[in-house]
């Protein structure tokens, strides 16, 4: 299936095609989170600060069990910290909040196999049941358009590749017109291929949609080809290890971006500081 060239406009926003760091949309101020794991507390975070910058793609990396996560948790309002406090658009976080938006890897867990894919998007539509019936299908079919899913809105998830349905969840989640997208692995169930042509998607999508993305992957290299910066995180209890500017210009594209020598040069300083603690934590590795 080939990605469609976008030329949706959304209504009542405008587009943000430069997307330098803004001005703060979420601050994680000096968050503790201890889980109580066999009745023994396990750290994950000890008072960590960090502040995201409104219109930013923020990639949160680190060794396994850091803490990725469980920070998109904290931001989301999905866990709540043990101590310190997040901050979303100046408002303490004491719940989910209105304005950002989970995508999770699994999208067979998200989306509603009994639904087509038009229904499944509908749904994200139905906080706005004030919108007549005419209008909120002409709405989900900008999205599905803006996914590139023109052609199989009448279809159901049985007859969609795995990437068709991510395409589908990633649609339901931004016809709620999110100021946040939080992405928690979202392309790691997919083959090789179809993350590639997903990781352009996505980039299409933020720079058309006024939207901040935080996103989590193990992959390095996905992380620098997506990211404006990326955080590294270090073993728990979890500090920013490195925060990382990713200047690679933008559109960015699969051959030509990760053909330049400043793509290696971040991919291959980010992965060497992993992958030297991932190796500090097996004994004799
Ligand atoms: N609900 C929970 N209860 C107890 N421990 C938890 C819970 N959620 C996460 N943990 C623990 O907290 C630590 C951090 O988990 P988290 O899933 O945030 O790490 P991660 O960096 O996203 O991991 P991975 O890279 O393997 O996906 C891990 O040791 C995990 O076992």
């Amino acid at each position: 299936m080939q990605v469609t060239p976008m030329n949706v406009e959304v209504k009542g926003k405008s587009s943000s095609a430069d997307k330098a760091d803004g001005e703060t949309i979420i601050e994680v101020r000096g968050i503790r989170k201890v889980y109580a794991v066999n009745q023994t507390a396990l750290t994950v975070f000890d008072g960590l600060s960090y502040k995201i910058g409104r219109g930013s793609f923020l990639s949160i990396i680190g060794p396994s069990g850091c803490g990725k996560s469980t920070l998109l948790k904290l931001i989301s309002g999905l866990e709540t910290p043990s101590g310190g406090e997040v901050f979303f658009n100046g408002r303490r976080i004491d719940g989910p909040p209105k304005g950002m938006i989970y995508v999770f890897q699994q999208y067979t867990k998200s989306i509603f196999p009994w639904r087509t894919v038009l229904q499944n998007i509908r749904f994200g539509l139905d906080s706005q049941k004030s919108l007549p019936a005419r209008e909120a299908h002409e709405k989900c079919m900008e999205y599905v358009k803006l996914v590139g899913l023109q052609g199989y809105e009448n279809y159901y998830p049985y007859q969609l590749s795995g990437g068709m349905q991510q395409r589908v969840v990633i649609a339901r989640a931004l016809i709620c017109e999110p100021d946040v997208l939080l992405m928690d692995e979202p392309f790691s169930a997919v083959d090789a291929m179809t993350r590639a042509i997903l990781q352009e998607l996505i980039l299409k999508i933020w720079s058309t949609l006024p939207i901040t993305v935080l996103f989590v992957t193990h992959d390095v290299d996905e992380a620098v080809f997506l990211s404006n910066r990326i955080v590294s995180l270090g073993r728990a209890p979890a500090t920013v290890r490195e925060d990382v500017a990713i200047d690679l210009a933008y559109p960015r594209d699969q051959i030509r971006t990760r053909g330049e020598e400043r793509f290696n040069g971040f991919r291959q300083r980010l992965f060497s500081s992993i992958f030297l603690q991932e190796k500090e934590g097996i004994p004799n590795a």
